[in-house]
């Protein structure tokens, strides 16, 4: 087994394969995905527990990005792309014809690789959202901005130059600042694509930390290529491979004692 400090992993065990619906914020069933003539996804079920953080791992190319980005659709903008199966959120299936796409991101947000602040000050990138919403009330702009910006991790830091330009922001603040607009628009679910591969070290573990935290509040899903990196923030662990759900079970079951002599190949550094 990879070492992994065992103490530091979030160990909650519950039954993934039973969850009740009141436990459950998201259900995939049976998804396929092909891009064009080529399969990206077999066969994935699987039920997302609320107000927990789930990793998705696996080798290169063998679709987490591709599942992360059914759950907001973002796969609806590639044209080759051909998707059949359910993800059900509050037991209504995101890819229903009746479903507003707009809404279903404001309620399911995402972040990305690397931070993509808009060229504005820090204070307009936190309120974008709103200000897309409608709302120009100052005081709420402010105590929206403060709030996500405080539950960041990023407010101390900040909050005596809010309207200078996000850029001049350091590239792990920029990526707190983006998790600050993501959650302004107080979203259920974040969806986090390998948020600190262009990290350094020392604001990887303020992300790490900052996650930790993000999920009393929201349901967190993060798609990771570092595997202690899925040891230290997440509840459950979906690996994948060949774009196949392997196996899928909490974290510590994952890394100490996995079923699928794949999944223990893949942590154990065989191969990836
Ligand atoms: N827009 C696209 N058009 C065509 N094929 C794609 C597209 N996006 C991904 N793929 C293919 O789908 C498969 C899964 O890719 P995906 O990016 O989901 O994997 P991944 O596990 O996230 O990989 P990585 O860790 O390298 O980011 C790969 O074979 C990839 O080449």
């Amino acid at each position: 087994m990879i070492a992994i400090d065992s103490s530091v992993m979030n160990t909650p065990k519950i039954d993934l394969e039973n969850l009740s619906q009141e436990q459950t914020a998201l259900e995939i069933r049976d998804l396929n995905l092909s891009y064009g003539d080529k399969q990206a996804l077999f066969n994935v079920s699987m039920k997302i527990p609320k107000k927990q953080v789930t990793a998705f791992i696996g080798p290169s190319g063998c679709g987490k990005s591709t599942l992360l980005r059914c759950i907001n659709r973002m796969n609806d903008l590639v044209e080759t792309c051909n998707i059949q199966g359910e993800i059900l959120l509050h037991g209504q299936n995101i890819y229903d014809k009746k479903v507003d796409v707009a809404a279903l991101r404001r309620n399911v947000g995402m972040v990305f690789q690397r931070p993509n602040p808009f060229p504005k000050s820090i204070y307009e990138n936190v309120v974008y959202g709103l200000r897309l919403q409608g709302v120009n009330d100052r005081r709420k702009l402010d105590e929206a901005a403060e709030r996500s910006l405080r539950g960041a991790a990023i407010w101390d830091e900040v909050k005596d130059r809010l309207h200078d330009n996000a850029f001049g922001l350091s590239g792990g603040q920029q990526q707190r600042l983006v998790i600050a607009r993501a959650i302004a628009i107080e979203p259920e679910v974040l969806l986090l694509d390998e948020p600190t591969s262009a990290l350094d070290p020392i604001s990887t573990l303020t992300i790490e930390e900052l996650i930790s935290d993000l999920k009393s509040k929201y349901t967190v899903v993060i798609v990771t290529h570092n595997m202690q990196q899925a040891a230290r923030v997440s509840d459950q662990t979906a690996f994948m491979y060949m774009g196949e759900l392997i196996e899928y079970a909490d974290t510590n079951t994952i890394f100490t004692t996995p079923t699928k002599r794949k999944t223990e190949d893949y942590i154990t550094g065989r191969y990836g």
